[in-house]
């Protein structure tokens, strides 16, 4: 069963509402699509976006290093040679993860459909379905507060609130956002770098001692902030999530060895794919450091292998934030995993089990 073909693609998919962060806003999911065909006709999907702001990949450097780089270096190699394919896709150059996520993506999905079973089950077994939260959009507080109950209204009992713009106003919003929705719902903020530590810490005491309460604070600070993001978490009774902080294995590891914070938000476009995904959470598993699965704003088809991987290491990656499908306004995707607001219903088909993708553009 040897990988033969490879076809590219493009997707764009509007959103319900613009989405909005302390790094960028857009309107559209626009991802590259990766198509592979093994020599027995059957087809593995991946996708990618283009999140240049916290990736640094483009439309035009994923197509480039699919292309040029990463499909040469695996062409032709058997499905069950799974570990040195995906060797040989990290090998394929530096950095550019988004594109080797999405050739692996298409390649595990290969390797689960030959052996029959759906992905989840392929690496190890795990739950059929996951809850995630909602991402609420930076924007004025009255705008935020009409999401959050929209939020509330369909279900979600946990909101992902978008922060990091101004601290003054960061703290308006989500104190009418918390006495909007009420002590029920569960709150996680998303500075995506806006803060510094000081900052971050003292906003977050400050809240906590008026009563606020939350779940978890993800990336308060720079990326490269290592010192800052260690001072929030052992300065802030809030649980600190290192996101844009931790990319890479050795990244995660530094990050688990020296406390640097309390949870890592995995994303298989920062690990350059699953394998590397599942390297970061069995290593949490064993410094005991509990992980998210979180997105990029993605077409749904990346979500689903992320949605697999957080359901085969469940015990680990207890925390789900894999809302990009559910602020598309449609899903082009025919089969494989189910998202109905909150709920993700694993597909029990082989592999991610989609059977069509629409509205895909061929290059
Ligand atoms: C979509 C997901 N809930 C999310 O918020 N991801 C962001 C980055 C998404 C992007 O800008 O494409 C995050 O966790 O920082
Ligand atoms: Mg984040």
């Amino acid at each position: 069963m040897k990988l033969k073909n490879l076809r590219l693609g493009q997707l764009k998919v509007p959103l319900v509402t613009p989405f909005k962060t302390a790094l960028r806003s857009v309107d559209h999911v626009h991802d590259v699509i990766v198509e592979i065909e093994l020599d027995n006709g059957m087809v593995g999907y991946g996708s990618a976006p283009a999140t240049a702001v916290i990736t640094g990949d483009t439309h035009g450097s994923i197509l480039c290093a699919v292309k040029d780089f990463i499909w040469p270096a695996i062409a032709n190699m058997d499905i069950w040679q799974l570990n040195s394919i995906c060797e040989r896709i990290a090998r394929s150059m530096v950095h550019n993860s988004s594109a080797k996520a999405a050739v692996e993506m298409a390649i595990y999905d290969l390797w689960a459909q030959a052996l029959g079973v759906p992905l989840y089950q392929a690496l190890g077994g795990g739950l059929s379905q996951l809850k995630t939260d909602i991402t609420i959009s930076v924007n004025e507080p009255a705008v935020m507060v009409a999401d959050a109950q929209k939020a509330v209204a369909q279900g979600y009992d946990t909101l992902k609130l978008k922060v990091g713009k101004d601290l003054q106003q960061d703290i308006e919003r989500i104190r009418a956002i918390a006495a909007a929705v009420g002590d029920d719902i569960q709150l996680r903020l998303d500075a995506n770098q806006g803060w510094t530590a000081k900052q971050c810490i003292s906003a977050l005491n400050a809240m906590e001692n008026a009563g606020l309460t939350f779940e978890l604070v993800e990336q308060p600070v720079a990326s490269d902030d290592l010192v800052g993001l260690k001072a929030c978490t052992e300065q802030s009774t809030a649980a600190i999530m290192a996101d844009e902080s931790a990319f890479s294995v050795s990244q995660s590891l530094a990050l688990m060895a020296n406390n640097g914070c309390d949870i890592i938000n995995i994303k298989l476009m920062k690990s350059a794919g699953i394998f590397n995904a599942l390297t970061i959470a069995d290593s949490a598993g064993a410094y005991r450091m509990p992980c998210m699965m979180g997105c990029m704003l993605e077409s749904s088809i990346g979500v689903a292998a992320a949605a697999h991987v957080a359901s085969a290491r469940h015990k680990i990656i207890g925390k789900i934030d894999l809302d990009a499908a559910a602020l598309c306004q449609y899903d082009p995707v025919e089969g494989g995993v189910q998202f109905n607001h909150s709920d993700i219903i694993l597909n029990q088909t082989p592999g991610l089990g989609i059977r069509k993708i629409e509205t895909i553009t061929y290059l």
